[in-house]
């Protein structure tokens, strides 16, 4: 049996085992072992975390930027330092695959400086007044403290994607992961320690999220609320906020359509498709949800899909040449099942996959194998109920229209991507397409000068680049009368 490592809650600058006296057990999605205990972190904690932070954050702010994001240089230098055990901690709390776990730590140290890049490009307005000898000046100001709460599938990365702008623009953080796969998260607390950020600047609470993040976000100590997660919290988080009129930022739910026009490159619309819906297991937000493609087309289309799918390696997440690694956890498991078996009920033919694969190494963890939908019309559920999983539904169609109405009829709007040659149809695509981020001739995968905004059930506030930045911010407007 590995070693269980017992984590604590990190408030300012210490490690505090929670009053609580309670453990969340964190589990191995390819084994079903222990790998980890965390704290079951108490709504009292919460507040100490709260009130560390406000504290630190009066000294932080007055730090200049490009000092704050000295720091963070620093802390994203020591989580390249710690590339190596960072990923493998991501591959058993997670499951996923050792080289994507790699990327994922190469991303958070990336999304740190690309935030600290910002020090020097806070910028405000002067505009001069309608009254005589005044002046109109507009400052960007931190908002205070920022409560940060992740998802499972990037835990690290969205960790990174948030305490970057948040410290750079002058705020101090509480961090609270998913008890799901909090682990690399918490390692940041002892990086963050030896780079010296200032005790209470950075702070990582752990415990289900009803408690503690209830507590965390209706505190009026919380000026802003970032959160990555699904639909239904984020509505529930936004409802808490609101109490304080607190700011949210929140990246939820998508249910991204893969369009194949007519007149696509075959070969990279498939490896496009394939990589955009069963890499890490089908979880990401901007998967390829859903997938249309031309009828004229479909046949070919659909004999080099269905290959290159069968031919994906489903096992051990540390092996090089292994594919696609497990579900997250049972429940996640449990979902792919049913939506498969709701799928079939509803009159779709199982093309390829649709259940845990067979062998003595897959009677642990939670396996499903990459799973082909076909003879899926458009009022089906799997059309409209996001799968976060290796499960790909896929419709014909006939005219640009057809698909554009199809694609539209969603609740979420994150992410579209569209293969086709023609400009005409990518400029009317783009006019057309209710989604925050489209993808032209290439799979998904945003870059961190871009701009993660999810429109509908999908979010609200966006996040990355300059104008996820901006969020981080307050304004604050002075007019400045002189004497003559
Ligand atoms: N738009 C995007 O960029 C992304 C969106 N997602 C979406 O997230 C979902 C999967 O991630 P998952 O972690 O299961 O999402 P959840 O919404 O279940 O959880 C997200 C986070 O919210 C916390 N939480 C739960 N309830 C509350 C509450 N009442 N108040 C405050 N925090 C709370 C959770 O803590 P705990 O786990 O401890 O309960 C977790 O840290 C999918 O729907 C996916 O689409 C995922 C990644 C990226
Ligand atoms: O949140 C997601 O699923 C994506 O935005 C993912 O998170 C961090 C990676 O950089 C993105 O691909």
């Amino acid at each position: 049996m590995a070693e269980i490592k017992e984590y604590k809650l990190f408030i300012n600058g210490e490690w505090r085992t929670s009053t609580s006296g309670e453990t969340i057990d964190i589990v191995s999605p390819s084994t079903e072992e222990i790998v980890a205990r965390i704290q079951n972190g108490t709504a009292e904690e919460a507040l100490e975390a709260l009130e560390a932070a406000d504290k630190a954050q009066k000294e932080w702010k007055k730090l200049p930027a490009r000092t704050r994001g000295e720091y963070l240089y620093k802390l994203a230098d020591e989580i390249d330092a710690n590339a190596d055990y960072l990923a493998k901690l991501l591959v058993k709390e997670q499951g996923k695959l050792l080289k994507v776990a790699r990327m994922e730590v190469a991303v958070t140290g990336s999304f740190i400086r690309y935030a600290a890049e910002g020090a020097r490009r806070i910028e405000g307005d002067i505009i001069p007044s309608d009254n005589p000898n005044e002046q109109i000046w507009i400052q960007k100001v931190p908002r205070g403290v920022v409560v940060a709460i992740t998802a499972w599938n990037f835990p690290l990365a969205l960790a990174g994607r948030k305490l970057g702008p948040a410290l750079v623009a002058g705020n101090t953080i509480v961090i609270k992961p998913t008890s799901e796969t909090p682990l690399a998260t918490l390692e940041l607390g002892n990086l963050a320690n030896k780079v010296g950020i200032p005790a209470g600047v950075i702070n990582i609470l752990t415990g289900p999220g009803r408690a503690m993040g209830n507590a965390l976000v209706e505190s009026p100590l919380c000026k802003m609320v970032t959160m990555t997660g699904s639909t239904p919290v984020g509505q529930q988080i936004a409802r808490n906020a609101a109490q304080n009129l607190t700011h949210v930022q929140l990246e939820l739910g998508g249910k991204a359509p893969f369009i194949v026009f007519e007149d696509a490159d075959i070969d990279d619309a498939v490896d496009a498709a394939l990589h955009s819906r069963f890499d890490n297991c089908g979880q990401v937000c901007t998967c390829n949800e859903r997938m249309y493609v031309h009828e004229n087309i479909y046949d070919v289309f659909m004999e080099k899909f269905i290959t290159k799918t069968k031919a994906l390696k489903v096992g051990d997440p540390m092996l090089d040449d292994i594919d696609m690694g497990p579900k997250v956890n049972a429940a996640e498991l449990k979902h792919m099942e049913h939506l498969v078996e709701v799928s079939l009920k509803e009159g779709a033919t199982l093309a390829t996959g649709g259940k845990r694969p067979e062998g003595a190494q897959f009677e642990k963890g939670y396996w499903f194998e990459p799973t082909v939908l076909t003879d899926v019309t458009q009022d089906m559920t799997i059309v409209h109920e996001e799968s976060f999983g290796p499960i790909l539904p896929v419709l014909k169609f006939k005219t640009f229209d057809e698909v554009i109405g199809y694609a539209n009829d969603c609740e979420y709007g994150l992410a579209a991507m569209v293969f086709t040659n023609d400009m005409n149809t990518i400029m009317k695509c783009n006019d057309e397409l209710e989604y925050g981020e489209i993808y032209v001739n290439r799979g998904h995968g945003e870059q961190h000068q871009g701009f993660h905004n999810g429109y509908k059930l999908s979010g609200s506030g966006g996040e990355d680049g300059k104008y996820g930045f901006e969020q981080y911010m307050e304004k604050k407007t002075f007019y400045v009368r002189h004497k003559v």
